[in-house]
């Protein structure tokens, strides 16, 4: 008898979680629980039983899918309100660890009615695992909201995703036709939701403290597997890096090179490159209300080589440098836009400097694991939502350094093992 492909999918579940659990045993590792006592990071640092994991996430997400239905499983619709309130009223920290809070206190202390916050956090529940109803009319946590209730990152990230993207999506179709398609970072879901012509940029320069969330956030994200800035700090060949100038006329002279990351906020990945590499210099510009303070926190030992500077990358760069890594930048970004940000960029360059480009690389649908595929899918959406920009796949790229000047050649465009992103290194001919 052929097997069926539901019951394919749940043998290679069994499978690839039976890999999972053994390296948790042979490792010590507690086993995933919603408990509240239960793992946040599970502790894999194994490739292959990393992939496992993957594999049975995916796998069980196709089987859960086949198992509801083509109708069924489009219903009911997504919705983040409640996870959106939970972030608002700041829900977790009122909770109890190791004990539970009434519907009605945790509504008082909310300042909500007591069926509302009935409702989202039985939402939650059942959704999200977040929270738990451990005796009738009480709320104690799971190992994810008392995450919330603990960790002050994962409030912020919580906060940028729930109450930044999750009501601007909703205004988006309205953005694209209040503005005829335009594709101006003030013209958007965001835009319509904030009620401001500010684009997020400007909007967090005037606000700091919307713009110090949305730093953790990106410091959180810059911490994801796939996503993480090692993926560059790891895979490029930095000390193959040496400044030339030409001396005499004639001679060339090689020394210790200067990179600028452009846009690179409080200089997390510049620090790193520091760090691993004692020959460079390293520039961070970014907007000012960005980077104020933010040398204050370098490490002692490479604060004479990295410098913090104003700089709006939309005018002309006037620091001459040997490479300007773009990293997350131009995801920013419509292609009109990062036409004008390598625009400006050309008055500084000499033949020969470089540009590193650290962004997604969009791979042909399919392509990527069904899980990081819908990373890709939800930065994208992300993009559309908060800048009117988006995930470039390979042509793209090509199409924006040919349409900024054809003095740029592009070296190499490729995805570093084990990453979700790539690395795009693009030469000056001068
Ligand atoms: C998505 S973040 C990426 C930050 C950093 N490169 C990284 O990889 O984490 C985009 C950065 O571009 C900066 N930015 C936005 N508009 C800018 C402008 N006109 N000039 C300079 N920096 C800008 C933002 O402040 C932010 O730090």
């Amino acid at each position: 008898m052929t097997v069926s492909k539901i019951v394919e999918l749940a043998i290679r579940i069994s499978e690839n979680t039976a890999k999972v659990d053994a390296y948790l045993r042979e490792n010590d590792l507690p086993s995933p629980s919603f408990h509240e006592d239960g793992p946040v990071d599970f502790g894999i640092r194994c490739e292959q039983t990393k992939k496992a994991q993957e594999e049975a996430i995916n796998l069980s997400f196709e089987l859960q899918r086949l198992l509801l239905g083509p109708l069924q499983f489009m219903n009911p619709v997504p919705n983040g309100l409640s996870l959106q309130a939970i972030s608002k009223y700041n829900m977790a920290t009122k909770v109890p660890i190791h004990g539970d809070i009434s519907f009605g206190d945790l509504a008082r202390e909310c300042g909500l009615s007591e069926i509302n916050t009935r409702r989202f956090v039985r939402y939650a529940i059942v959704f999200h695992r977040v929270f738990q109803e451990p005796r009738p009319g009480y709320v104690g946590h799971t190992a994810a909201s008392r995450v919330l209730a603990e960790d002050p990152v994962m409030r912020d990230v919580l906060s940028h995703y729930l109450e930044e993207c999750f009501p601007s999506f909703a205004m988006t179709l309205n953005a694209i036709d209040k503005f005829n398609g335009g594709t101006e970072p003030n013209q958007t879901g965001w835009n319509l939701y904030h009620e401001t012509n500010l684009s997020p940029w400007d909007y967090y320069d005037a606000n700091p403290e919307s713009g110090r969330r949305f730093f953790s956030t990106m410091a959180y994200e810059t911490e994801r597997e796939g996503r993480s800035n090692t993926v560059l700090v790891n895979n490029y060949p930095w000390s193959s890096l040496a400044s030339t100038s030409k001396a005499n006329g004639e001679e060339e002279e090689k020394g210790p090179a200067t990179i600028v990351d452009v846009g690179g906020s409080r200089g997390l990945t510049a620090i790193q490159i520091a760090q691993a590499t004692p020959e460079l210099k390293i520039i961070v510009q970014d907007l000012p209300a960005m980077i104020k303070g933010a040398s204050a926190d370098l490490p002692a030992t490479i604060k004479d080589r990295v410098e913090f500077m104003a700089h709006d990358f939309f005018q002309v760069q006037d620091v001459q440098a040997d490479m300007y890594i773009y990293r997350h930048v131009f995801h920013n970004w419509s292609h009109a836009n990062a036409v004008k940000i390598l625009r400006a960029l050309v008055p500084a360059l000499k033949t020969g400097a470089k540009v590193l480009v650290n962004d997604y690389i969009a791979p042909a649908p399919g392509t990527l694991s069904p899980l990081k595929e819908q990373r890709l899918r939800e930065m994208d959406m992300i993009m559309l939502t908060l800048c009117n920009a988006y995930e470039r796949e390979d042509h793209d790229w090509k199409r924006l350094f040919r349409d900024a000047d054809p003095r740029f050649e592009i070296l190499t465009m490729f995805a570093p093992k084990g990453a979700t992103e790539g690395i795009i290194e693009v030469v000056w001919r001068g």
